[in-house]
């Protein structure tokens, strides 16, 4: 999309919107942090609910649940999300907010910070090594936090986290974005090999309470978890059970 929206514009904006809670803080909290994701559909595993989704309402299934943060997906084309619903949200909890989508630019991450994120997603490998630090420094800029996402730590392997000022947490995505494939055994298999300074998140294909015992058993101050939660039948329900694993 070709955006020319003045950025000068955009950073005055996110000084005059109130910072979110702290992401990075919520998920150094004692126990298995829940980092619970609104999703209606994806590409690999089609639509999650029968009925319509209302973000606001999953949200506060989620937070009565004790979910640590919530993740929104407000890409369209493959999500059926969009930046509404980061909004709706943002508007009716008191926990961290994530924006989760195909964020390339400094003007996407600006719209995170206006509508309401304290933190949204930075996929690794979707760009070169100059563009991530810039985002990373530019972040750190607007007072946006940051899941990092990598499949493999060699991504960001020399990457000058603190120094770039980085704040947030660092996460493994267990589903091959390409294939769609999921290995449940790559967040344990790469654990070893990722930050102790930052909080670190497994993702994707999380099913249920074994699963969130070993990979807390295994290092991981926090899990994200879509599918599982937007199709339990008690949303709050599951959060707690994954919590208490
Ligand atoms: O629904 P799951 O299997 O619990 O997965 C959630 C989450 O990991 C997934 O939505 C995700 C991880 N990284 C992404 C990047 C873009 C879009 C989506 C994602």
């Amino acid at each position: 999309m070709d955006d020319s929206r003045p950025l000068d514009g955009l950073m005055a904006h996110c000084k005059v919107v109130p910072a979110g809670p702290s992401f990075e803080s919520a998920l150094r909290a004692p126990g298995l942090g829940i980092i619970a994701e609104i999703k209606r559909r994806s590409p690999s595993r089609g639509s999650m609910t029968t009925t319509d989704v209302v973000p606001a309402e999953v949200a506060g299934e989620y937070c009565k649940g004790g979910a640590a943060a919530i993740s929104v997906l407000t890409d369209t084309p493959h999500f059926g999300g969009e930046l509404g619903d980061l909004r709706d949200v943002a508007a009716v909890v008191d926990i961290p907010v994530l924006r989760k989508d195909f964020l390339l630019t400094e003007r996407d991450l600006c719209d995170a910070r206006i509508n309401g994120a304290s933190a949204a997603l930075i996929i690794a490998s979707a760009m070169d090594r100059p563009a991530l630090e810039r985002l990373i420094g530019f972040s750190a800029q607007i007072g946006l936090e940051l899941l990092l996402e990598v499949h493999d730590p060699a991504e960001i392997a020399g990457v000058d986290l603190v120094g770039l000022g980085f704040h947030g947490a660092i996460g493994i995505n267990q589903r091959d974005l390409v294939t769609f494939e999921v290995d449940p055994k790559r967040a344990l298999a790469y654990r070893e090999r990722l930050s102790d300074v930052f909080p670190v998140v497994a993702e994707s294909g999380i099913q249920g309470p074994a699963d969130a015992q070993v990979l807390a058993a295994g290092g991981y101050d926090a899990i994200l978890v879509g599918e599982h939660l937007m199709r339990a039948g008690d949303r709050a329900g599951m959060v707690r059970t994954l919590r208490g694993y």
